[in-house]
C-alpha cells in the first residue's frame, strides 16, 4: 500500500522536567513528510530541533498531540511498537557512531542483522553492494580508525540505507567534515534516497548544503516557522 505521508504530526507539544521545573520545549508542531522528500530543518541552538528529530525517530515518547509514522500513531505506543517503527528508519549522526572494533562492512552488516528475515549471506552481500554504492569498495575491511571523516560518514550512510528504510534522520551529518567532503556526503544521501524513494530529514546549521532540500523548515523557540521554500 502506498502511504501518502511518511510522517504526519498534528498539534504536538513536548516538555522536559517535572512539576515546577517542567518547561515546554515544543509548541503546537504541525508537519508532514512525504516519500522521497528531502527536508532540511534549521534553527538556532536550543530551539528544539534534536528533540523533534528524536520524537520522529521513535527514540522518545510523545507527550501531547499526534505523531504518525506511516499510519501508526506513536503517541501512546509501547516500547515494542517504537522498536518496530525504528526498524523502518535509518539514523545518521554527526559523530557517525560506528563501532571501532568492527570493519566498515561489519558495521553496515550489523544493521541488517537486526532484521530477522535477512539471512547472514544476504546481509553480507547487501552490505558489500551498499559500500560499492558509497564508493568504498576498496575500504570494506578497514576499521573506522583507518578511515577519513568523510569515509566514516559514508559508511554511516551505507549503514542507514542498507535496510531500505522509509525515512532517514540525519542530525548535523556534515558538521565534522570539510566543505568538499560535506558536499559529497549530502549529494550521496540525496542520490541514494531518490533511488530508494526514501524520505530524509536533515538537521543542519550548514548553509552550504541547503540546495539539496525539497523543503526547508526553520525551528525557533520550539515553534516551526513558515517554510523557507
Ligand atoms: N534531557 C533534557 N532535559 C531538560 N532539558 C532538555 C533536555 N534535552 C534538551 N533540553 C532543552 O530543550 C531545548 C531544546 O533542545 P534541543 O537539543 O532539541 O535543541 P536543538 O535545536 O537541537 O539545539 P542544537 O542545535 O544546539 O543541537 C533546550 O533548551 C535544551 O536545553
Amino acid at each position: 500500500m502506498e502511504h501518502k505521508f511518511i510522517i504526519n504530526i498534528k498539534n504536538l507539544n513536548q516538555y522536559f522536567g517535572q512539576k515546577t521545573l517542567r518547561s515546554q520545549i515544543l509548541f503546537d508542531i504541525n508537519l508532514t513528510i512525504k516519500s522521497g522528500e528531502i527536508m532540511i530543518m534549521t534553527g538556532p541552538s536550543g530551539s528544539g530541533k534534536t528533540t523533534l528529530l528524536t520524537l520522529i525517530g521513535g527514540l522518545r515518547s510523545v507527550q501531547e498531540g499526534s505523531l504518525k509514522f506511516l499510519d501508526r500513531e506513536l503517541h501512546g505506543a509501547t516500547n515494542e511498537q517504537l522498536v518496530e517503527v525504528r526498524r523502518h528508519i535509518g539514523y545518521i549522526f554527526q559523530a557517525h557512531n560506528l563501532l571501532d572494533f568492527l570493519t566498515a562492512r561489519q558495521n553496515v552488516q550489523m544493521s541488517l542483522e537486526l532484521h530477522k528475515d535477512v539471512s547472514k549471506w544476504e546481509a553480507y552481500t547487501q552490505s558489500e553492494a551498499m559500500l560499492h554504492a558509497v564508493k568504498l569498495e576498496n575500504h570494506m575491511n578497514y576499521y573506522p580508525s583507518d578511515l577519513s571523516g568523510g569515509q566514516k560518514q559514508r559508511v554511516a550512510i551505507a549503514r542507514a540505507l542498507v535496510s531500505h528504510p522509509k525515512l532517514v534522520l540525519a542530525d548535523e551529518p556534515t558538521a565534522a567534515l570539510d566543505s568538499k567532503s560535506g558536499r559529497d556526503v549530502v549529494s550521496l544521501m540525496q542520490q541514494l534516497a531518490k533511488e530508494q524513494n526514501c524520505a530524509i530529514l536533515i538537521v543542519t546549521h550548514d548553509n552550504r548544503i541547503l540546495d539539496v532540500a525539497d523543503r526547508i523548515i526553520c525551528m525557533e523557540d520550539g515553534r516551526l516557522n513558515k517554510e523557507i521554500s
